[in-house]
């Protein structure tokens, strides 16, 4: 495999950061995870521009343009033969002193990875997957904004580590006030009556890409969505729930602490979403060619 590393693309046997890497030491950095079906790269542009904007919320500055990196991201994808996989895309602060100080670090680091990723059995698009909330929230804005992207996952594992330990695939985090903010590594979506709605991002979410894609995709499949908070209730007497991620895509949601949601398995709003999100997929994206 071939690595994108600073600007030279190297074997992953050569691709090694310091020891010294903020990256590595605090978690000092920003990522983009993306997805290219059919040598086509989904949501390029818009993941490279929530890139620089996680970047310029922690005063990392990043020594390429938006329009490089797209070019870098292609490259990348072009040298691992690949027609469809997951692109990691990381910017650490660089090596530096051992102290925390970010300014001590000279020159942030880039790498991309292209490979494939399987989040999800397949067979979890149609039957659901069982969901429990977490005990772990997600932080507060004042004390880690949920909008960067930033290598501090942490948070997002010690969820992922309750929602295993409760016998289920994905976590549902709640925020600071016990709203439901979002899921460990992917947005939430619910469908009641026909009405759709999901947690305003300002609820504790990551502004999800997918997550705009449903946003964008509801009028055209002819049902209302609404940004505004959620409960666990909702979830709980909801006909529909369903996730969206880049890794996961559109995945329903078949019960939440061992309560089923709807029928308990892919519902017909669901369904019309996966279709019309794989449509998207399979015919727009940036070519890698
Ligand atoms: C906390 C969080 N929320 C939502 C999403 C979905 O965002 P996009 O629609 O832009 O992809 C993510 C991203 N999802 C994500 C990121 C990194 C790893 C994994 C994994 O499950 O291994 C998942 C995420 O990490």
């Amino acid at each position: 495999m071939k690595i994108w590393l600073d600007g030279e693309l190297v074997d992953e046997s050569q691709a090694k950061i310091s020891v010294f890497d903020h990256g590595l030491l605090y978690g000092d950095g920003v990522f983009e995870g993306l997805r290219f079906y059919n040598r086509r790269i989904f949501r390029l542009e818009e993941h490279i521009r929530r890139l620089f904007d996680s970047a310029k919320a922690i005063v990392l500055e990043i020594p390429w343009t938006q329009e490089e990196i797209c070019e870098f991201t292609r490259e990348t994808v072009r040298a691992n033969a690949l027609d469809d996989g997951y692109v990691r895309l990381v910017v650490t602060r660089g090596s530096g002193e051992l102290g925390l100080n970010p300014y001590l670090c000279p020159k942030p680091s880039m790498f991309i990875i292209a490979s494939t990723i399987k989040l999800y059995p397949e067979e979890k698009y149609r039957e659901g997957m069982a969901l429990a909330t977490c005990a772990t929230r997600r932080p507060a804005p004042a004390a880690l904004m949920p909008q960067v992207k930033s290598l501090n996952y942490l948070n997002n594992i010690m969820a992922k580590v309750e929602a295993i330990q409760a016998g289920a695939l994905e976590g549902i985090m709640l925020n600071e006030q016990g709203y439901v903010a979002e899921c460990t590594g992917d947005n939430v979506f619910v469908i009641r009556d026909g009405k759709m709605i999901t947690p305003p991002v300002s609820d504790g979410a990551l502004d999800g890409i997918t997550r705009q894609v449903i946003l964008e995709l509801a009028p055209s499949l002819g049902i209302e969505v609404t940004e505004k908070s959620v409960t666990r209730y909702d979830l709980f007497t909801a006909d529909e729930v369903f996730l969206t991620g880049s890794a996961a895509e559109v995945i329903p949601a078949s019960s939440l602490d061992r309560r089923t949601i709807g029928s308990g398995s892919m519902g017909p709003w669901t369904e019309k979403f996966i279709a019309a999100f794989r449509e998207l997929t399979r015919t727009t994206g940036t070519p890698v060619d």
